[in-house]
């Protein structure tokens, strides 16, 4: 028996009507949709088509005409690497795995997997020859001392940023626990302060000097302040400061690879082979650092890259800044090469590599300090040794997919004082910024810079020329 329905209830013909039409609209919106989502993704795919057969096409021209600059007014050059195309970097697999990479036509390298936290790889790179050129090339320049016995740059940036000694205290109190253990002292304030390298007994005869310290280890608000800001510096001049206590204790010279120089010097670029980086990226970096530690040399632990902060820029593209950013740091990928074989120490140790985690308080534990490459070298997760034409190649960034991302803490490095003999290393350094928009405008710029040398040089000939 069927219910009585009314006309005016929903089982009325309008009501039926309604809800079709709405059913009907939502069904075509739902196809709007998904026609929508399959045509912008396919612009997309052909946008990305585009831009890497643009890239391509630049690379291709850029071998055949190897360092020609670009026409004069044509407009600046796209960067060889579109947004869309994520930034190659070379997989580690597992440590230990072997990779070939054709550095050189004819000649196949392998290059080992050492660790995965860094990604780090050693390929065999230079021939014997090739080393000695390098190693004379550099000392036909002059070599330079690599740091200089005493710095004054953090105290002119304490005094430019205009911290109380409270706002010092707490900055480098990293538990908060309104003391500073010595450790704490070690990690922040001496080794920043002057560059001067300073072990637990060393700081404990400067407080006993200065008369700061009356309980040993730790340092109260108080007695913080009573340290005056240049009180450590002054203390340490009068005591002496040996190069042994430096951070680094090396000399060093810059080899330009530009057109003209060596063939060598222009054959380790070849470095784009190894790391698949593109060859703007390497040609815009900085020249080969070519570095000699003489017996009793050293290089304290250090990271080649800083932390990525808003208010931080790249050194290299600090003329594609918008605005000013108060502090610089070095972006690189590192290849460091192995110029001869040392005789006794000179390893480069990574301390926490491969580590399960990063804890940068306990790199300084119950008086033994990862860092010091002068001590305890013998402690770290990872030790090279230097060997004539090797390399290590590591990244001091973790990827974010596309581009670089953040620092990677576990990079951390240094080389072990040399106990016999003498060693020589370069450091390839390739220079990216993390900020993708930054490296894209410094390239635009620079190329930009580029084509108007070439126009005025196109004057300046045009004017010699007329009678
Ligand atoms: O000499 C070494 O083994 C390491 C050198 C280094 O880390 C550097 O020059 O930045
Ligand atoms: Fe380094």
């Amino acid at each position: 028996e069927r219910l009585p329905c009314h006309k005016s209830s929903v089982c009325s013909r309008s009501y039926f009507v309604l809800v079709m039409v709405f059913f009907h609209v939502y069904i075509l919106n739902v196809i709007a949709l998904l026609f929508y989502v399959h045509y912008s993704n396919g612009q997309e795919d052909a946008d990305r088509v585009r831009d890497a057969l643009r890239s391509q096409h630049q690379h291709q021209h850029q071998h055949q005409h190897q360092h020609r600059r670009p026409e004069s007014g044509s407009p600046p050059s796209k960067p060889e690497f579109p947004r869309h195309v994520p930034l190659s970097r070379v997989e580690g697999i597992r440590v230990g795995h072997v990779q070939r990479v054709p550095l050189v036509p004819g000649r196949v390298h392998e290059m080992r997997t050492l660790s995965l936290k860094p990604l780090l790889f050693i390929p065999g790179f230079l021939s014997e020859e090739e080393c000695r050129v390098v190693m004379q090339l550099a000392q036909l320049k002059g070599l330079m001392e690599s740091q200089l016995m005493v710095q004054h740059g953090q105290e002119e940036l304490a005094k430019e940023i205009n911290l109380s000694p409270e706002e010092i205290f707490n900055l480098l109190d990293i538990n908060q626990d309104g003391q500073l253990q010595l450790h704490e002292q070690i990690l922040t304030h001496s080794r920043v302060r002057d560059g001067i390298w300073l072990t637990p007994e060393n700081l404990r005869e400067i407080y006993t000097g200065l008369k700061a310290d009356k309980d040993g280890n730790l340092l109260s608000l108080e007695e913080f302040r009573v340290l005056s800001n240049d009180a450590f510096q002054r203390f340490l001049i009068k005591r002496g400061v040996k190069r042994s206590q430096l951070v680094r204790n090396s000399r060093h010279t810059w080899l330009y690879q530009g057109k003209g120089a060596h063939q060598v010097l222009q054959d380790i670029k070849a470095v784009t082979r190894l790391t698949r980086l593109p060859a703007t990226l390497v040609d815009l970096s900085e020249p080969l650092q070519v570095v000699r530690y003489e017996e009793g040399g050293h290089y304290h632990g250090h990271h080649d890259s800083g932390p990525v902060y808003p208010e931080t820029a790249c050194t290299h593209t600090r003329i594609a800044v918008n605005g000013s950013t108060p502090f610089e740091t070095s972006c690189y990928v590192t290849v460091l090469f192995y110029l001869n074989s040392v005789e006794g120490g000179g390893e480069t140790a990574f301390p926490v590599a491969d580590n399960r985690t990063y804890d940068e308080v306990s790199l300084i534990q119950n008086g033994t300090d990862l860092l010091d490459t002068r001590r305890n070298c013998n402690k770290s997760n990872l030790r090279v040794k230097p060997t004539k034409g090797k390399a290590v190649f590591w990244y001091n960034y973790l990827s974010d997919g596309r581009w670089v991302g953040e620092q990677d803490e576990y990079a951390l490095h240094g080389g072990c004082v040399v106990t016999r003999g003498i060693k020589w290393v370069a450091n390839k350094w390739i220079n990216i910024d993390p900020d993708y928009e930054r490296q894209v405008r410094f390239q635009q710029l620079v190329s930009q810079h580029a084509e108007d040398e070439d126009n005025e040089g196109l004057t300046l000939n045009s004017d010699m020329q007329s009678p």
